[in-house]
């Protein structure tokens, strides 16, 4: 099991540091919380681990890998998935065919598409299609494994998102708001599916969350930005007793 270990990191954009010397470790098996301020920089942590941006300096380690001297493309193939604030779905696919795309990391070039557009199913499909059947029953969504993502309520696209991103088998998984703009009984099951697939699949967690109520039930430990910069790095309790995160938050969404 690997180790996410994040040392100085920074990057400006403008001339504004949108992260500032930021370091952390994420431990195998740990749900790992980014808390902050509208601002603060926590998309943009997602986005410098991910490799979307390029940080001006800093080092970024997950177990034995480099990650800043790797492919972008390659991360996954390290054992990372993301989700998205603004989620990333085939609209006009199933729910299904989503997650089969999700496979293609475990897949032979053209083998997806030939899962989606063939009818008959050969030994090499069997593994997975029950790979992703497995996800299915462990996010309870048989029902709507035909449904188009487009004719999905937001909730439930945002777990078939959570699905997809299962589907490449990760051991690290980065959820960027996970609760935002769900309702009160979907946060309720999202934080029963985060326990079952850090519990029942063994994969670390990590998540940038503006909903304190899910980051004090779910987190073992969580990080607190503010304009860019760390406030405070502890246990919920911790940091919510940390009177640089109660001042940087007067105002705010911290309840
Ligand atoms: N591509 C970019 N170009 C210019 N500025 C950027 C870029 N990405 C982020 N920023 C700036 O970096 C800072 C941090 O933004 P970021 O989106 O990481 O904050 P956040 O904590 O995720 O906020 P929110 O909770 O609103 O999503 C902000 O000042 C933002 O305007």
């Amino acid at each position: 099991m690997n180790q996410l270990h994040v040392e100085n990191l920074s990057v400006e954009f403008g001339g504004v540091k949108a992260v500032d010397d930021v370091s952390f470790m994420v431990e195998p098996g740990e749900i790992f919380a980014v808390i902050g301020p509208n601002g603060a920089g926590k998309s943009t942590i997602f986005n410098l681990l991910s490799r979307i941006y390029r940080p001006s300096t800093g080092k970024v380690a997950y177990g034995a890998h480099d990650l800043l001297a790797a492919d972008p493309h390659r991360i996954v193939d390290f054992g990372i998935a993301r989700t998205f604030q603004n989620i990333e779905l085939f609209e006009n696919a199933t729910v299904l065919q989503n997650l089969l795309i999700g496979r293609h990391r475990h897949t032979r070039p053209n083998l997806v598409r030939e899962m989606l557009f063939s009818r008959k199913m050969r030994a090499e499909e069997r593994e997975h299609r029950l790979a992703v059947e497995g996800i299915i029953d462990l996010l309870d969504m048989s029902h709507i494994r035909d449904e188009r993502i487009s004719d999905l309520p937001y909730g439930a696209r945002k777990n078939v998102e959570i699905a997809r991103a299962l589907c490449s088998e990760p051991s690290l998984l980065l959820l960027d708001e996970p609760a935002s703009g769900l309702n009160s009984e979907e946060t309720d099951d999202l934080a029963f599916w985060l326990e079952d697939i850090r519990d029942d699949l063994g994969i670390t967690l990590m998540m940038v969350e503006h909903d304190m109520s899910l980051v004090n039930r779910m987190a073992d430990r969580v990080l607190a930005l503010n304009n860019g910069a760390t406030l405070a790095l502890g246990t919920p309790a911790e940091v919510q007793a940390d009177p640089k995160v109660q001042s940087a938050y007067l105002g705010g969404t911290y309840d």
